[in-house]
């Protein structure tokens, strides 16, 4: 079983290092060891939810990188894949089975591919893939979602912004995740006065919702470059005068974090006016899922934004930003490297296992500078391929960066 997944200490930019300044209490989390004759093994389980869409396939890139990366450093993993989303509604009539979140409660980490699509999509609330993965966050209590957008040097060329206006941003966007609109109660379907029908949902937060991610958020710009900037719409909405409210008084617990205030109706001008004035931001779950995919389109593609989703304890949910995007499902184009990005998230924050994550990293780089590219992220000179092939390339970087070390 996983312990600590989210010890604010603990976070760093662009990601965490479980490292020696960890309180006792909260210890970094270890595998169980078995002593081979020569190296200590540490064995994990892992949660697999592949989904629906390119979620398959890009599951199964990340979880070779994972299975490589892994034995690499000494990390042996018990894999258990289980259905969720649309696969789940087709096999058992629901979104999220109860064996599927037992699966995911009692393993190390969970690592999610994407769910929905075309086929579901008219469903009934209860019965959709989406509400799926609402109820897993709820159910593994993941409430801090970190969403790191970097743009590499290899891909200037595939941001949809200038150069000179893309190159260089590394900004983090913490999102809440299990709170607000997404789960406010009252919600659903009824009719007004003139018997017209209405459909309502309720932007709702309590005060320890909104400290403990302002904690996260200030903790996380503290490793970062010490600049937060929480985003919301505190020139309307009551949920956000307490946002500003609470996030303001917990700035007090940081002088070293400079903090300011953005409405997010400016956040998105800013994002594509000067990310590079950004560094981390805080904001609720809705327009942390949208500033999010917004700022996808930076780096160059959603294919390359990975996420971890930590909670105080029990296993993190890691899944690229990205849906199962159905109009390029089955046909080997999507981009695994959010997916395989997200594993390396998984190995950093949720395992503690930082040198077999930097192996990924560095195999994710050194695949670029080869000129691989999937579709979403080509450009003239580079070699186009496929979302199998670019997982082959991922594998043969890790492979030669052990031949490059001996
Ligand atoms: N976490 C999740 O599982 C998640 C996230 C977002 C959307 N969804 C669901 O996914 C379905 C499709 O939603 P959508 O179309 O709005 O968003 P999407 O992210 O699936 O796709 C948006 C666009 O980005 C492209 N794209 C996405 N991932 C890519 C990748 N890895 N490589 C290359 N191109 C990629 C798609 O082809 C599409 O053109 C819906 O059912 C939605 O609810 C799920
Ligand atoms: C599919 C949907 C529930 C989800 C969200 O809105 O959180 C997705 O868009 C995401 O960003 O992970
Ligand atoms: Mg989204």
């Amino acid at each position: 079983m996983a312990s600590l997944q989210l010890n604010l200490k603990s976070l760093g930019g662009p990601y965490c290092h479980h490292d020696a300044s960890l309180p006792k209490q909260c210890p970094p989390k270890m595998g169980r060891i078995r002593c081979g004759a020569t190296t200590p093994t540490r064995s994990y389980s892992i949660t697999l939810l592949p989904g629906d869409g390119i979620g398959p396939e890009v599951i199964s890139v990340a979880k070779g990188v994972l299975s490589l990366a892994g034995s690499l450093e000494g990390i042996e993993f018990g894999f258990q894949e289980m259905p969720m989303g649309g696969a789940a509604l087709d096999l058992t009539g629901v979104p999220l089975p109860d064996e599927t979140l037992s699966a995911a409660r009692q393993s190390d980490a969970v690592l999610l591919g994407a769910i929905g699509g075309y086929k579901w999509d008219n469903n009934e609330k209860h019965l959709k893939p989406e509400t799926g993965l609402l109820q897993l966050r709820e159910g593994l209590k993941v409430f801090a979602n970190l969403r790191p957008a970097t743009v590499l040097p290899q891909l200037v060329d595939a941001s949809t912004l200038k150069k000179e206006v893309a190159e260089g941003v590394d900004l983090m966007v913490v999102r809440e995740l299990t709170g607000g609109i997404y789960f406010g109660k009252p919600r659903g379907f009824s009719s007004n006065q003139n018997g017209e029908e209405i459909g309502f949902n309720t932007e709702i937060y309590a005060t320890s919702e909104i400290d403990r991610i302002a904690r996260v958020a200030f903790e996380t710009a503290r490793k970062r470059h010490r600049k937060l900037c929480s985003v919301d719409k505190a020139n309307v909405l009551e949920a956000s005068m307490l946002w500003r409210r609470r996030v303001t008084a917990i700035a007090l617990e940081y002088p070293d974090v400079e903090l300011t205030h953005m409405y997010v109706d400016n956040a998105a001008m800013q994002l594509v006016r000067n990310p590079k004035q950004f560094d981390t931001i805080v904001t609720n779950n809705i327009f942390g899922d949208i500033l999010s995919d917004e700022a996808s389109m930076i780096t160059g593609s959603i294919g390359m934004l990975p996420s971890a989703s930590l909670g105080e304890k029990g296993p993190g949910l890691f899944e690229p930003i990205h849906g199962s995007a159905p109009d390029i499902a089955g046909q080997d184009k999507a981009n695994p490297l959010a997916t395989v990005l997200s594993a390396a998230m998984l190995l950093k924050y949720g395992l503690g296992e930082k040198n077999a994550a930097e192996r990924i990293e560095a195999a994710v780089l050194d695949t670029l500078n080869r000129g691989f590219r999937t579709g979403d992220i080509y450009s003239d000179g580079n070699t186009l391929v496929g979302c199998k092939q670019m997982g082959e390339e991922v594998l043969k970087s890790v492979e030669s960066e052990v031949l490059a070390t001996i």
